[in-house]
């Protein structure tokens, strides 16, 4: 290379200029040196020379200019073009298909030495001195096994001052790498852009195959001489590589793992891309996957999400919202469905069709949508299009009618409620879904027959019953749901979590199971207080509710207890201590008369109710004829809600603040459950029709009752009849017991 780079600058009779002018010079150069090729040659045509295929490649040069200048010498034998640009190639040079005939030797192959020519005296002096001083270093020792370049390394060690000689090897390094930039920045610029120009030409000229022109893997010389400038190049290319690999090892991005959606339309769908496989193995699963399948197409679109919804489509709600019962349960014995009402025997002759309903008409607006303030709901009748202001798109006091809707659909769910088997219990009801709080649960059905027809129900029909499924109801008749709907499996509980409410119906009473304040959850079982009446020692159950307020035995709440430990007074001596003890127990703290003082804010409140109800009723135009008459029912309904709070004040003395809702609710519940209702809008006995019958009981009670057997049946027979027309009267939705002393009621 030296040899060459020596050809050329030696016919250089300028010095170096500086860099930027290196296109220039190196243009310079090369006319020159075609136009001293020109001389020696002694031709008028301009020789090319063939740029070298690599920096190193001196010799093809060398040769090609030779072989070029010989073609010249031929000319005119064979006529050829003659490239004059430095820019234009020698393809078939360049890609190694050229044929090379044996040239002849010039002149100049004679003059040749092993520097050739020097022009530039700086440099010659050095390639003396750097061929002086390598051949010595040539002779140095190499042990076998020994990698090039690790003299080199303790060379360099040695430098940073571990104070051994200095080694001359290095200086020699020096020198050469400064000659090779002086001569690579004589050779220029555009000598460089145009070696790479032809390496890039002659890639495509052999098919793109680059193999050649790959840096040699690096190898462990098995040396001999002037290896170690090669072993040296190729240990810095081995050094290089490994530092490079190291290096994008280190930056090669981790590959991203695929984030499945969690939420979506498309969620849950089965995915039948196993990413452990390739796309390959992957089709091959699914083709063998896909005969088994019925549905290969792909996801339905988005718009799919609209039409299901339209349409529907079965699915499973989740177990907290809905869990009915697995199929399979046991079913409760003797038990004949109905879901409606139905008179039996005389009940609907007796039943007083024209019994005159208050007539009433809501005077709610769209806004409030029959809130508390409706006066239907706070008489507890349903609105329906006679008497109520507002539609049914807004008005919310449509229990029945929203049940009824409820239950067309017919499904496990719309139903809301299924029979259970309890511990001790017999049967029960539970919920399978939840319900808000005071929302309807299923309504209570049966026959309604008469006192009568009750009385003799007991002495054949049920002689032996164990469970009875009897229930006051209104215009002193029974509903009994020995055959009834669903909800005769109710159990009670002393702290229940629904209410029995009787309502009106267009007109007619109807019995509902309605959820307590709190709501029912899914799995509940179902509870309302029977309040319940026994009538006779005999059938006091004790009560297995696990209510930690229990009150030991099935018996009637506390508040009217009184009531009945009055009327089981004469049978509650002698060997019905033991119930006489349970009952005191139950009701004995409550019965205790305090003197209790009404605070001014519940009177205010009520006060506050009053009127508001009284302005309601004012502007309910249905009410123009029976204003005066409903405002003295008002007036009743205030003043017993006045005396209500007076008794649950005995109860409830603890309670020194009682809000506005409080006292509304409380009314209501008063109302609801008839107890304060008595002559009130639902058609019940007045409080003077009460006095005259208890007048006439204690007149017909026998003087001395433990002297005759028969005088006692008779007054339990009596007080019985007068206890189920009483509780008959309050329509609280009582559970009575059937009657134990069939043979004293016999005779
Ligand atoms: C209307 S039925 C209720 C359904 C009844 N468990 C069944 O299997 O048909 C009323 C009867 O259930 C029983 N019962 C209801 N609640 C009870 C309770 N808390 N403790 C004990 N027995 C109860 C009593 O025998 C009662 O007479």
């Amino acid at each position: 290379m030296l040899s060459f780079l020596q050809n050329q600058l030696g016919r250089r009779s300028s010095p170096l200029r500086p860099d930027h002018t290196r296109v220039e010079t190196s243009r310079s150069s090369l006319s020159r040196s075609s136009s001293a090729a020109n001389a020696s040659s002694g031709t008028s045509e301009a020789p090319s020379l063939t740029p070298p295929t690599s920096n190193t490649d001196t010799a093809s040069f060398s040769e090609d200019a030779t072989a070029k200048i010989g073609n010249i010498e031929r000319s005119s034998d064979r006529p050829r073009r003659v490239r004059s640009s430095i820019s234009s190639y020698n393809e078939s040079v360049l890609s190694g298909t050229d044929k090379r005939r044996p040239r002849r030797k010039t002149s100049d192959d004679f003059n040749r030495t092993v520097s050739g020519e020097t022009l530039v005296e700086g440099i010659a002096e050095a390639q003396n001195q750097l061929i002086q001083e390598t051949v010595p270093a040539l002779d140095e020792s190499w042990e076998r096994g020994a990698r090039p370049g690790d003299g080199l390394k303790v060379s360099v060690k040695e430098e940073n001052g571990s104070g051994r000689r200095k080694s001359t090897r290095l200086e020699l390094v020096g020198k050469a790498t400064a000659m090779v930039e002086k001569t690579s920045s004589v050779l220029g610029k555009r000598g460089f852009e145009t070696v790479d120009a032809g390496i890039t030409k002659l890639k495509g000229l052999k098919g793109g195959k680059t193999s050649s022109l790959r840096a040699r893997e690096a190898e462990v010389p098995s040396f001999e001489g002037s290896v170690t400038k090669k072993a040296r190049f190729s240990d810095t290319v081995v050094e290089d590589k490994t530092s490079q690999s190291s290096a994008a090892e280190l930056k090669r991005p981790r590959r991203p793992t695929k984030r499945w959606l969690s939420q979506g339309l498309y969620v849950g769908q089965e995915r039948d891309f196993d990413p452990r496989l390739n796309e390959a193995k992957n089709q091959l699963k699914r083709k063998r996957q896909s005969k088994d399948r019925q549905r290969t197409f792909l996801p339905l679109p988005m718009f799919a999400g609209e039409r299901t919804l339209e349409n529907g489509r079965h699915f499973r709600l989740p177990f907290d919202v809905f869990s009915p019962l697995p199929p399979g349960q046991p079913k409760p014995d003797e038990w004949r469905k109905t879901q409606k009402n139905v008179f039996i025997g005389d009940a609907a002759s007796e039943w007083k069709k024209a019994k005159s309903m208050e007539c009433s008409k809501c005077v709610c607006t769209t806004d409030s949508g029959c809130d508390e303030n409706c006066f239907n709901r706070f008489m507890l009748y349903e609105c329906d299009s006679s008497n109520c202001n507002i539609g049914p798109e807004y008005c919310t006091n449509r229990p029945f009618e929203e049940l009824r809707e409820r239950c067309k659909a017919g499904s496990k769910y719309h139903i809301g409620v299924e029979v259970c088997k309890t511990l001790d219990r017999g049967h029960g009801l539970r919920s399978n879904r939840t319900f808000e709080p005071n929302q309807i649960i299923i309504e209570y059905t049966g026959e309604i027959i008469t006192q009568d027809e009750c009385d003799d129900r007991m002495r054949k029909r049920y002689k032996n019953a164990e469970c009875y499924y009897l229930m006051d109801f209104d215009q002193q008749m029974i509903l009994d749901a020995t055959r009834g709907s669903i909800a005769r499996f109710i159990n009670h509980s002393c702290e229940p979590n629904c209410k029995m409410i009787k309502w009106t119906v267009s007109g007619k009473p109807r019995m509902a199971l309605f959820a307590g304040d709190k709501g029912i959850m899914t799995g509940d079982e179902l509870t309302y207080d029977y309040n319940f009446d026994p009538y006779s020692t005999k059938n006091v159950q004790e009560c297995r509710c696990r209510a930690p307020s229990c009150r030991g035995v099935l018996g009637p709440k506390p508040k009217e207890a009184k009531d009945i430990r009055d009327t089981l007074k004469p049978l509650a001596t002698g060997g019905k201590r033991k119930f006489k003890q349970a009952l005191e127990d139950t009701v004995g703290k409550v019965t205790k008369k305090r003197k209790v003082t009404i605070p001014n804010s519940v009177k205010a409140a009520f006060s506050k109710v009053k009127t508001r109800t009284t302005a309601n009723l004012s502007k309910a135009y249905a009410l123009t004829a029976t204003s005066t008459r409903n405002e003295r029912l008002v007036e009743k309904i205030s003043e017993r809600s006045l005396r209500g709070i007076k008794r649950s004040s005995l109860l409830e003395t603890s309670e020194t603040k009682i809000t506005k809702k409080t006292i509304v609710a409380m009314a209501r519940r008063r109302s609801a459950n008839g107890t304060f209702l008595k002559g009130g809008p639902i058609g019940l006995n007045t409080e003077e029709e009460e006095k005259d019958e208890k007048v006439h009981e204690k007149k017909a009670r026998p003087a001395n009752r433990k002297d005759s057997s028969k005088a006692k049946a008779d007054s339990v027979k009596k007080s019985v009849v007068r206890t189920m027309r009483k509780s008959s009267r309050a329509g609280n939705g009582k559970t009575i017991r059937a009657i134990g002393d069939e043979e004293e009621m016999e005779d």
